[in-house]
């Protein structure tokens, strides 16, 4: 069998991402096609990359058997509407945008159109990504795992059964790798502010959230039993965890999530 052609509307952060994580993978320059609105754009992806860019979507809509759209959700409706209605046999589209649903996208682009929906992040390019996939009922088998080849280079993938739940991934692990590094910077900051230079506090910062993932990743137990490790009776991490947990770390945290989830079910109302 062929290697799929995978092609990319919209080359900007998410979908520069994606590229650079499958070209470390078996993925090769050659099956990845880009097209974007500036020529500056599709000649930074020849630069990085060495990948075959277009100015026209229509042209990169026909050569592809993977079509990911990676566009922002606000020009979705006129890129889709602007494809052609007839494009390569089999083609299977991935949307990666937020706020977006089947529905609609099958609705600009055709009936029976075969769409995977997915939230992926930006760890990608260093394929630690995470993303969650939905599968409309016009997807194959095959067309998954298609998709599912894709992701898996680039991190790890996981189904879901309801398109729905695609807002709460949103609010995990799409938006999620800013929440981390909105704290990376707080306590940068703070060590600073009890008396590191920048570039001590930033460094101990950020391996101690790479230690930290790590081992919760390859933990046998959870992240509150590994927290409680660290905290010493009587000792210093106890004082921190007290402060945290008198400021409602864990409702702080769920409000900007439900605020997160939120705006991609208004969006999907929004932008249909
Ligand atoms: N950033 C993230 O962490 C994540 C983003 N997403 C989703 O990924 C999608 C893209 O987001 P992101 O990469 O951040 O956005 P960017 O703005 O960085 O990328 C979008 C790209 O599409 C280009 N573009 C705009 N109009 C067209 C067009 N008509 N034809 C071709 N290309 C066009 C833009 O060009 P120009 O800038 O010139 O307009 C830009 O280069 C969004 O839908 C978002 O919801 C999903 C998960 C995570
Ligand atoms: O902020 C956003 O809307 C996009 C989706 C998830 C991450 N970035």
């Amino acid at each position: 069998m062929t290697a799929p052609i995978i092609g990319f509307i919209g080359a900007g952060n998410m979908a520069t991402s994606l590229i650079g994580g499958m070209l470390q993978q078996n993925i090769k320059p050659a099956q990845i096609i880009a097209s974007d609105r500036t020529a500056e754009q599709c000649e930074r992806l020849v630069k990085q990359f060495g990948i075959g860019t277009s100015l026209d979507n229509a042209v990169l809509a026909n050569e592809c058997d993977v079509l990911v759209l990676a566009v922002k959700p606000q020009v979705m409706q006129a890129v889709c509407r602007d494809l052609p209605r007839e494009r390569k046999t089999g083609q299977l589209i991935v949307s990666i945008a937020a706020g977006i649903s089947c529905a609609s996208l099958e609705q600009w682009l055709g009936e029976g159109t075969a769409i995977v929906r997915c939230m992926p992040n930006t760890p990608s390019l260093r394929r630690q990504g995470v993303s969650g996939l939905f599968a409309n009922a016009s997807v194959t088998e095959a067309q998954k795992e298609q998709a599912e080849n894709i992701l898996n280079a680039v991190g790890i993938s996981l189904w879901l059964d309801q398109e729905e739940l695609i807002d709460a991934v949103t609010a995990v692990s799409g938006s999620g790798p800013a929440y981390f590094f909105y704290m990376m910077e707080a306590m940068t900051a703070a060590g600073e502010k009890l008396g590191l230079p920048r570039d001590t506090a930033e460094r101990l910062t950020l391996f101690t959230a790479l230690g930290a993932a790590d081992m919760a990743v390859h933990s046998d137990v959870d992240a509150a039993e590994l927290r409680r490790r660290v905290c010493s009776p009587g000792g210093t991490t106890e004082q921190a965890i007290n402060s945290f947990a008198s400021d409602d770390l864990p409702a702080i945290v769920e409000r900007a999530m439900r605020a997160a989830a939120a705006r991609g079910a208004e969006m999907t109302k929004e932008l249909a």
